[in-house]
């Protein structure tokens, strides 16, 4: 495979409603398409760093000149036989994980594509659907959360992930149970907002049988997540921790974790996801796919590596509409059944991107070349 050019075209989305975590405040969609051309063929691929290096230290500005200044040049220097040879082509380069991820997605994409075979059947996928669930924010009042929980019930996702935070932690998570019952798949995620010191407060969320508790402690740590493990009884879940497969190794034989969030783009792309994967399979420790409120592109990646046996948890990638009222695929994902996903069978990403909303959404496009100048596209007044 050689690649002949390389298109980013950041662009920016309204979410339907703002999302707030113990992190911030969200209230638009900004990322970067990656469209890697070979022969007749395009593969696509999105970066999933958020617009502020809240959740890891990458943002929309450090994935593009990361992937303009290093990381597309190099991928023109040579041809790839499979798509894993661009995670060695990159592994020179200290993190920067969702740069790399964007890119080599669009590569895995383009090979599936060439190869006639649908992207999960090119990881190795074995699930024709996938069970999902959903994501909620810290809501203003309790009220409103439970409002929330029901609609998404009622909707019929498989599992209610919850944002908590000191002050927002025991009293809703005790309110959704009083009202909805134990039988609810409830989790919490707390994306790094407590200590050590907050022992007492997070084993009295035991009481709620959550399936999990994600990320309690801070983003780098897997010693303090051993120590808080052994007193839970909950199972604690990482995602900021684990960045990869050694990560996902030492938590394991620490007892940091029983469950790890597997997000592409926050450890490398598709190669290193499907080796975490593999890892924990090994070690039967379950894993789900966490989600970055991606748009379709990033969505059908999750759907792709989803696919994979080990992902026995419903993971975050819902719907299209949870967050947007439009997406740039065509038709916009949406369940085939209640909670339920299908894994498309299409070659590639199986999606067919709607260029009139890329085109609404576009703030710069630049198109990159092995053999020629690049070429940039400002879009004005936007
Ligand atoms: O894509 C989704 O629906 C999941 C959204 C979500 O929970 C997150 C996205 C990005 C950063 C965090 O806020 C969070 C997470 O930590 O999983
Ligand atoms: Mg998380």
């Amino acid at each position: 495979m050689k690649i002949e050019r390389v298109d980013l075209q950041r662009i920016k989305i309204p979410l339907t409603a703002p999302f707030v975590t113990s992190m911030g405040l969200e209230t638009h969609k900004e990322c970067i398409l990656v469209r890697a051309y070979s022969g007749p063929y395009v593969g696509f691929g999105e970066s999933v760093a958020m617009d502020v290096p809240v959740y890891n230290e990458e943002d929309v500005d450090t994935v593009w000149y990361m992937l303009e200044k290093y990381l597309i040049p190099q991928l023109f220097t040579r041809e790839i036989e499979h798509p894993d040879d661009v995670s060695r082509l990159f592994s020179w380069m200290r993190r920067n994980n969702m740069a790399k991820a964007a890119l080599e997605g669009a590569i895995w994409d383009l090979y599936a594509k060439m190869n006639g075979i649908s992207l999960s059947q090119a990881l190795g996928g074995t699930r024709t659907q996938i069970d999902v669930g959903v994501s909620i924010g810290i809501e203003p009042t309790i009220g409103k959360l439970l409002e929330r929980v029901d609609g998404f019930i009622r909707d019929g996702y498989k599992k209610i992930k919850v944002k908590i935070k000191p002050g927002a932690d025991v009293e809703p998570m005790r309110a959704i149970r009083q009202k909805f019952g134990p039988d609810v798949p409830l989790m919490a995620d707390a994306n790094s907002a407590y200590t050590l010191n907050d022992i007492g407060l997070l084993k009295e969320l035991d009481e709620f049988g959550l399936i999990m508790i994600e990320q309690p402690l801070a983003h780098d740590d897997i010693i303090d997540h051993a120590t808080l493990q052994r007193e839970l009884k909950t199972p604690i879940c990482l995602d900021e921790s684990i960045h990869t497969v050694e990560d996902a190794r030492k938590a394991i034989e620490l007892g940091s974790c029983r469950i790890i969030n597997i997000k592409i783009g926050r450890v490398g792309g598709l190669t290193e996801a499907k080796k975490v994967h593999d890892l924990c399979q090994a070690h039967n420790v379950p894993v789900w796919c966490g989600g970055m409120q991606e748009v379709g592109i990033g969505r059908a990646h999750n759907i792709a590596i989803a696919s994979l046996s080990n992902f026995t948890i419903p993971g975050d990638t819902s719907p299209s509409h949870r967050y947007f009222a439009t997406d740039v695929v065509s038709p916009m994902i949406d369940f085939a059944a209640p909670g339920v996903l299908d894994v498309p069978t299409a070659p590639g990403i199986g999606m067919v991107i709607n260029e009139d909303v890329v085109r609404d959404a576009l703030i710069e496009h630049k198109s990159y070349f092995a053999n020629r100048e690049s070429t940039t596209t400002v879009i004005p007044n936007f």
